[in-house]
């Protein structure tokens, strides 16, 4: 069987209110699917129902996520889910412990999750921190003593510590600027394809999202209203909003043509 994580017919709902309505959406180990559309969307909510982390009053009402076949439950499942999923977020300021050491923070996942004895976790979060190109000496350093790049290539490489299949990225690289985002984007797509990491990548900025995606999922007020390879979406865009998100991207890049 294929190995890979797929949503169908997904809807989540607040109370009455539908959030995200009848998704469908398969990711393959190797493969990177962009999920891009406005702001409250819905992109954040599918990768929280993904991972059962959806908040207290939001519910998923239909639809199944499956790994390899299997059904996932929509709550609690951590064990079904395993180590196999790991989620990016886009403000890797919140997501690391600001009172611990970033090496031992990435140590602690090896332990617990992984089952390594103390010292050889300190020895591969070492190699995790090479990784993503964080020199051996910020082992010690608190998140704080970081830049956001960094942060955030801390925050990958505890992801990474649990060795997932499949990496959810929530606007992993909105929070940075241009060089850093770059960088951020060039590792993830490294880890695609060295590590062979299925990556479900999730940004309001269609061109970040067309830079490391294959395919791409258009979404508007909770429902997948385009989907294709990036090229074909990109070149032939059939939904009205398709065409206006990418209007938005090229007018972004007149003035720099113009310059
Ligand atoms: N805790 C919550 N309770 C109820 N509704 C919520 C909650 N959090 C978000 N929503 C609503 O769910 C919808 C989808 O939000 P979601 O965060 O998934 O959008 P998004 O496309 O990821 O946008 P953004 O890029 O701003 O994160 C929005 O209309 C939002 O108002």
């Amino acid at each position: 069987m294929t190995n890979a994580l797929s949503v169908s017919g997904l809807s989540v709902a607040a109370g009455p209110r539908i959030i995200v309505e009848d998704i469908d959406l398969t990711l393959e180990r190797g493969q990177a699917v962009g999920v891009v559309g406005e702001s409250g969307s819905g992109k954040s909510m599918i990768l929280k129902a993904i991972m059962a982390l959806l908040p207290a009053g939001v519910k998923a009402t239909a639809g199944q996520i499956t790994l390899d076949g299997k059904v996932l439950p929509h709550n609690g499942g951590r064990k079904e889910r395993g180590h196999r999923l790991g989620l990016v977020l886009q403000d890797p300021a919140t997501a690391l412990d600001p009172l611990m050491r970033v090496g031992d923070q990435i140590a602690e996942v090896r332990r617990h999750v992984i089952g390594r004895d103390r010292v050889t976790a300190r020895q591969e979060a070492l190699d995790l921190l090479e990784r993503v190109q964080i020199q051996a000496g910020r082992y010690r350093h608190h998140p704080h003593e970081l830049s956001g790049g960094q942060r955030q290539r801390v925050v990958i490489a505890r992801a990474l510590a649990a060795e997932p299949e499949f990496l959810l990225c929530d606007e992993p690289t909105t929070a940075l600027d241009v060089t850093v985002q770059a960088e951020i984007l060039a590792l993830l797509e490294d880890l695609r394809t060295t590590r062979h990491v299925g990556l479900l990548f999730v940004s309001h900025d269609l061109a970040v999202v067309a830079r490391v995606s294959s395919r791409l999922v258009v979404m508007r007020h909770g429902r997948i209203v385009e989907r294709g390879t990036t090229e074909q979406v990109l070149t032939h865009p059939e939904h009205a909003y398709t065409r206006e998100l990418l209007d938005s991207v090229v007018e972004l890049s007149v003035p720099e043509a113009r310059a």
